[in-house]
């Protein structure tokens, strides 16, 4: 604990850059502090992001309002070139989880002997396995080597494995080179859209983030229609495996030459590199304002301190769990990825045409790839609204019709009598024949697609804008937890859901899913602010004091409508007793402002 004499001021801008509002606190302590071994008496990063000089001037004040100034350009070139580079990591998530249904299809013995429903379970499984494992320490490494590295690691990974597999004999080569490749993925799954959430500028992150969720749904895609067209092919799983080396080799030869995120230098204090990648990123900015930007960031800056990594792992880790607003992000990120997987998507995903062959479809594929591309379509309507109406808005829509859907199936599947037998093989009581296609099949497939629809313009592209929840210093490991309970819930459903089936019939699994997304529902209602149009730094203050809903939906309402409203706000006063000052008429309308104003 700590206690001082440090003050700051608070201040808002208006769009002619007057300045309207400034006050200045005196902090006597700071109550959010945490620390351990050599490092007793560091403040909480947190708190130390919010220091802000006393001898500021208003000028300075204006430097500070260049946060959001930036925030209103267009990404530029280079902005566009790294983000699609970086999705390559979601490309190979997608086609590497996606290629596996249709290869042990094809893989008859070429393994050595015939493989049993089991080794083929494992050997599907070992990719999630993999990706749980790497998931847990990706974000960590990432605060320390940064994350470039992170991105050609796991490019490294991708390749062993894929090698491993296009030239495996034996079921055990194959199994290691699922699990290396799954090591890459979990990697992947969560530095790209961190390298992208980034860099990004505040009002297209949503959409840039977005473009690596449609590699992810597009990898899937191209791997299940790649996978239908080779079926008949020789050993053409190989081909399929063979295909993801070409993404990763590209990746990890462009990424010798690409630079890191500014943000990532400025946290390890190589301002004059940050400053002259962010002068590449926004190319027509004045090189004063790039300067301002660098130094507010560095302001909002801090690091996990620490001599060791170990001790800056476990300080990090006290700093999540202690601070109140790291802990409700972490609390969202988690609670987000729980819901994307345990609603039963991936169910689909990997046993979708099990279930279609098993009422009665000649020919199941198709209607797996429909499944698939309806992922993909609505994954890109999502890329159009989540900046717009705002990535709430599109969970509120999404889910519903998720939970609808869901209903639907599990009433269809009632009627159409299913019966799953044993655990190996799903057998059907219903046989379908010549005349004999029921309307409950149709409903079926629709409401899939419903499913796969509401899905994909929410919760199966929203939770990966996690990064924007935590602040710099705990953002890796903050989304390690998130990304690590997705690979969680992944692995779960997939492991279970053919048992589920045939424990409480597919109508109870269906239903199941229908009462997790109904409760996802009220955990984003309750839980779950507006951050569309949010600069990173801002979304910690939203976080302080309670979720603060209504006040992020003001907020971001604000920042979309009013882009060329400069505002600044600055809370200091610990975690509970923030107010959040966005604009001139909260401030005149808010009874709770402080009211020492100096105007
Ligand atoms: O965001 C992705 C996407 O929705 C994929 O289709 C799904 O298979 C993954 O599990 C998910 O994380």
């Amino acid at each position: 604990m700590n206690s001082g004499e440090n003050h700051y001021q608070e201040g808002i801008i208006d769009s002619d850059r007057n300045l309207i509002y400034k006050k200045r606190h005196d902090v006597q302590n700071s109550d959010n502090i945490v620390g351990d071994d050599d490092e007793t008496n560091f403040n909480s990063s947190t708190q130390n992001a919010r220091f802000i000089n006393a001898t500021e001037t208003e000028e300075d004040l204006n430097h500070n309002s260049t946060l959001t100034a930036f925030d209103d350009a267009k990404p530029s070139s280079l902005v566009v070139v790294l983000t699609f580079l970086a999705s390559i990591s979601g490309f190979m998530f997608g086609y590497d989880t996606g290629y596996i249904s249709s290869a042990i299809v094809t893989i008859g013995n070429d393994l050595g002997k015939e493989l049993t429903y089991g080794e083929k379970e494992i050997m599907t499984s070992a990719t999630s396995l993999g990706a749980l494992i790497s998931s847990t320490i990706a974000g960590i490494i990432a605060d320390l080597i940064g994350r470039r590295k992170v991105i050609m690691g796991s490019n490294l990974l991708f390749i062993l494995g894929a090698l491993l597999q296009c030239g495996a004999h034996s079921l055990t080569a194959m199994i290691s080179g699922r699990f290396i490749m799954g090591l890459g993925v979990g990697i992947g799954s969560l530095i790209a859209p961190l390298y992208i959430s980034e860099l990004a500028p505040t009002n297209y992150r949503g959409r840039l983030v977005v473009i690596n969720c449609l590699a992810i749904t597009g990898g899937q895609l191209i791997a299940y229609a790649v996978g239908a067209g080779i079926s008949r092919v020789k050993s053409g799983w190989r081909i399929l495996v063979g295909i993801s080396l070409f993404p990763s080799v590209v990746q990890l030869i462009m990424f010798l030459f690409m630079p890191d995120t500014p943000r990532f230098l400025i946290m390890k204090n190589r301002l004059e590199e940050a400053s002259s990648i962010l002068q590449r990123i926004y190319k027509s900015s004045d090189p004063s304002l790039i300067g301002s930007k660098v130094y507010e960031l560095s302001l909002l800056n801090s690091e996990i301190p620490g001599n060791s990594a170990l001790t800056r792992t476990k300080n990090g880790f006290k700093e999540i769990f202690q601070v109140p607003s790291n802990l409700r992000a972490l609390i969202i990120g988690c609670g987000l990825q729980f819901f994307q997987q345990f609603t039963g998507w991936n169910a689909l995903m990997y046993f979708s045409a099990t279930i279609f062959e098993t009422i009665g479809f000649n020919n199941p594929t198709v209607v797996s790839i429909l499944v698939a591309g309806t992922n993909f379509i609505f994954t890109i309507v999502a890329f159009f609204v989540i900046d717009t109406i705002g990535r709430r808005s599109v969970l509120m829509i999404g889910l519903p019709c998720m939970m609808m859907a869901l209903l639907l199936c599990a009433i269809s599947f009632q009627f159409l009598g299913i019966k799953f037998e044993d655990s190996s093989v799903a057998v059907s009581t219903y046989h379908s024949q010549e005349g004999d296609f029921s309307i409950w099949n149709v409903v079926v497939i629709i409401s899939m697609i419903i499913f796969a629809a509401g899905y994909a313009i929410g919760i199966g592209n929203v939770p990966w804008q996690q990064s924007e929840l935590f602040p710099q210093s705990v953002r890796g490991i903050g989304a390690s937890c998130a990304t690590t309970t997705n690979w969680i819930g992944s692995l779960t459903i997939s492991a279970t859901f053919l048992t589920m089936l045939q424990k409480i019939t597919p109508s109870g699994t269906f239903l199941l899913f229908a009462i997790i997304t109904f409760i996802a529902i009220f955990f984003v209602y309750f839980c779950y602010p507006e951050l569309t149009g949010l600069e990173l730094e801002e979304v910690q203050n939203v976080l302080t004091g309670g979720f603060n809903i209504e006040k992020s939906i003001e907020m971001s309402r604000h920042h979309r409508t009013n882009t060329g409203t400069q505002h600044h706000f600055v809370d200091y006063d610990g975690d509970e007793a923030g107010i959040l000052i966005n604009s001139v008429s909260d401030y005149t309308s808010n009874p709770k402002l402080p009211s020492n104003v100096i105007s």
